[in-house]
């Protein structure tokens, strides 16, 4: 199925070290358009540096890691790119507005276009009437909330989300995973890491990694049924007792 012209994420065997110590082992994963993929795994297991190896934040200590196409970092595609770190990264003496605005003009969005997507994103996360708020005053679910609709910014072809959820509310997240899956319909690529395992649920394909390694990645169903069990919760819990058993 890994198909490295067409998918929008493509990791070969990829090893990443941090001193002696192996973070990432021989991990592949693919993503392709119209794909939800969720990344799940214990504190520790490496999903961050996964995702910072991905976009060229990290350097791999060897294997391959594209994303739609290229090997990161490459500003080129930037703009068709939207990322949402664990930790967010926003100017809070400024308005939501403002910053939104600022992260619009970046990525490269016609100012045309500018207003009507910082209206729409706003809307999606549920912030329109905190815009003019400046971001030091806001919670730290605000600011989740903020970072989100910045990724959405510029349409991009695909979101890389670390962790979008957490501190919000489960209303929210309902409509946040609504409009999650109304992109993955448009042919938009989606990872996320979630410790939420009903997130879990809402994805397409599922990558449980443990100990930096992925030791499945199938659609839920497969995985319940493969381990025997009612929910992703519970698959994980196997899995990790499994392997436990093995050391
Ligand atoms: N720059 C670094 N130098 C050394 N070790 C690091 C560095 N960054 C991460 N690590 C280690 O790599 C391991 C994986 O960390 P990572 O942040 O990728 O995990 P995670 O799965 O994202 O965890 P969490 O769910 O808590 O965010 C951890 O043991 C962490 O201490």
């Amino acid at each position: 199925m890994a198909n490295e012209q067409e998918d929008l994420i493509h990791l070969d065997q990829l090893n990443k070290n941090f001193g002696e110590r192996r973070i990432l082992n021989d991990i592949s994963l693919n993503l392709g358009r119209g794909e939800i993929v969720g990344l799940i795994g214990p504190s520790g297991a490496g999903k961050s540096t996964m995702i910072k190896v991905m976009l060229g934040m990290e350097k791999a200590s060897s294997g391959q890691a594209l994303v739609l196409g290229k090997q990161m970092p490459d500003r080129h595609i930037l703009g068709e790119l939207g990322y949402m770190a664990q930790a967010d990264a926003l100017y809070d003496r400024l308005t939501a507005r403002e910053n939104l605005h600022f992260f619009a003009v970046m990525k490269g969005i016609p100012a045309s276009e500018i207003i009507y997507q910082i209206d729409h994103v706003a809307q999606v996360v549920d912030l329109s009437q905190s815009l003019d708020q400046r971001v030091k005053n806001f919670s730290g679910g605000m600011k989740r909330r903020l970072s989100l609709a910045i990724a959405l910014l510029g349409r991009p072809k695909l979101l890389i989300l670390d962790e979008p959820t957490v501190g919000i509310d489960p209303a929210l997240r309902r409509q946040i995973w609504h409009e999650l899956s109304r992109l993955r319909d448009k042919g938009r690529g989606i990872l996320v890491t979630t410790h939420v395992m009903d997130e879990a649920e809402l994805t397409d394909r599922v990558a449980l990694l443990l100990h930096g390694q992925i030791i499945a990645f199938d659609p839920p169903k497969k995985l319940e049924a493969d381990y025997q069990v009612s929910t992703i919760e519970d698959v994980f819990l196997k899995a990790e007792q499994q392997e436990e058993n093995e050391i």
